[in-house]
């Protein structure tokens, strides 16, 4: 008896596997965390061949921990880390460089340049639906042809292939070398800069442009659809692989946002706010990505408006790991609540430059309105409202785009643990915040894409009826006290700005 669906999430920072029931419940989790490589300022790399070995270590590890074995498992699905590009060589499965992770920086140059040929920053988002940012993997794969030696010989002659996270776990897990299938589907296609959003195939004049040969590409299927089975060797041997979604849609997916208008909010490394609009495209003016939501079997392909913002956890990870200002991520509440506010400083992220809504590749971090008063308290403070500040922002951006003003926000992902940041998500929102019983969103939707695709659950409406709220925040703040906060928010914003320039 098949009674589960498990799912592969490759994270930023951690590979997990979980399984879950056909109530959408988690029976089982693994997981392990890989390096994070920083050669140079605004550098971020990591080790595939690390990732694939977690991969295996966590699918036997949650099979174990719940005394199951592959025969209960009706289906695997993938989802990850999106746009961290990696190149290797197909006959050695051996990458030809490490993974240029979405946060790295290193493209700067090659944008402004593809920038130039026209069009600016906007030069492809009729296409793409996304500015010309150092975020994508389309400039992440001409960096790495440009610069690893022999690659792009190599490329041309057909011997090495491109992968997103997805593509590189699901080659391996379905033989590798021997046999891997070479697929991804449009919500990770659709982060590369190289996919046409209509047609859902990649776009050759694009990768001209960037000079990547189209055969390196993997072949765009649906996200819900069996792509192989788990080859022999695995800990899942023979199980189908049914599913992928990017890990920002899979999440969406999960939390059920699934008709036009709804919309989730998941704070991780960084934060990543969807809203679904259904069978419509909807070109942002405002700052904002259009990227494929899901395509599900032969259904209609759903979009959804994105707003990324690069740092929110990864903050916290900072204060820990750069700082020693605390232990543990959890410890930052605990100094935050030593104080009644924020003292007058403000905390502007802007390691990866500002992604949404600014995309300002040219900012850097800044704490504005320092004096004696503050205290270590204050600025854990400021770290976590820095989190909200960006993602009101976003959601400004989002009513002005779509026309939609939200009455309240679904979140998930690992800071919303977090009570007094979802208390002060809250305030400065103006609307409930709502925290749903399974906060593991993204490796769910991976599950329910997969378990969609072999009849485990037989329609969306299961989704909607398998999710339940846990807790809810309402806003307690005043509004002057909320907008006052806001505009020095904004301002100090502004601070971030024309930091570094092409001498530097
Ligand atoms: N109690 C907490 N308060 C604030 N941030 C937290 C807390 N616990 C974890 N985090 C942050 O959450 C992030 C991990 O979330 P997760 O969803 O697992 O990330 P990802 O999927 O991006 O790897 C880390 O960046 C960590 O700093
Ligand atoms: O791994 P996460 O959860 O930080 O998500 C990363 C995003 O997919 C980047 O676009």
């Amino acid at each position: 008896m098949t009674s589960y669906v498990a799912a592969i999430d490759q994270g930023t920072t951690s590979t997990r596997c979980m399984i879950f029931n056909h109530e959408g419940r988690v029976v089982s989790v693994d997981q392990r965390e890989h390096e994070q490589i920083f050669p140079k300022a605004g550098w971020v790399e990591h080790n595939a061949e690390e990732i694939w070995e977690n991969t295996r270590r966590v699918a036997a590890g949650a099979l174990a921990k719940a005394d199951l074995t592959a025969k209960d498992i009706a289906a695997v699905g993938i989802t990850n880390q999106r746009e961290t590009a990696l190149v290797w060589d197909k006959k050695t499965g051996k990458p030809v460089y490490n993974a240029i992770v979405w946060q790295d920086t290193r493209t700067d140059k090659i944008v402004t340049e593809l920038g130039n040929l026209g069009g600016g920053q906007e030069r492809y988002r009729a296409k793409v639906g996304l500015p010309l940012a150092t975020y994508f993997s389309g400039p992440k794969i001409k960096w790495i042809l440009d610069n690893v030696e022999g690659a792009r010989e190599k490329a041309e002659a057909g011997d090495l292939i491109f992968g997103n996270m997805d593509t590189w776990v699901l080659w391996n897990m379905t033989g590798g070398a021997d046999g891997g299938v070479h697929v991804t589907d449009p919500t990770n296609a659709s982060r590369t800069m190289l996919m046409d959003l209509d047609t859902l195939q990649w776009d050759a004049e694009i990768a001209g442009e960037m000079g990547i040969p189209l055969s390196m590409l993997p072949e765009i299927r649906s996200s819900s659809e069996e792509y192989g089975k788990v080859r022999e060797k695995g800990a899942l041997a023979g199980v189908p692989i049914a599913g992928i979604l990017g890990d920002q849609q899979a999440a969406t997916f999960g939390q059920a946002c699934l008709s036009p208008g709804e919309a989730k909010n998941t704070y991780g490394t960084g934060n990543f706010m969807l809203l679904n609009t259904g069978t419509e495209k909807v070109m942002s003016q405002n700052g904002l990505l259009t990227t494929v939501c899901y395509k599900i079997g032969s259904n209609d392909t759903v979009y959804a408006l994105e707003g990324s913002v690069a740092v929110t956890g990864s903050l916290v990870q900072w204060l820990r790991d750069n700082l020693g200002l605390i232990t543990t991520a959890a410890e930052i509440e605990e100094h935050a609540r030593s104080v009644e506010d924020n003292g007058g400083a403000y905390f502007v992220p802007a390691f990866s430059g500002l992604f949404a809504p600014y995309w300002r590749s040219d900012a850097r971090g800044a704490i504005v309105g320092l004096t004696r008063f503050v205290n270590k308290g204050h600025l854990a403070r400021a770290v976590l409202e820095a989190t909200a500040f960006q993602s009101r922002e976003v959601i400004d951006a989002m009513n002005a785009d779509s026309g939609v003003a939200l009455t309240s926000l679904k979140v998930d992902g690992g800071m919303v643990v977090n009570e007094l940041l979802m208390q002060f998500q809250a305030d400065i929102l103006g609307v409930p915040v709502i925290r749903p019983v399974v906060n593991e969103t993204t490796a769910l939707g991976a599950a329910y894409a997969a378990g969609l695709a072999v009849g485990f659950w037989k329609s969306e409406d299961d989704i909607r009826t398998n999710w339940a709220q846990d807790k809810q925040w309402d806003p307690e703040m005043d509004d002057s006290r909320r907008e006052r906060e806001y505009r020095n928010w904004k301002k100090a914003v502004t601070k971030t700005f024309d930091w570094v320039s092409d001498e530097d």
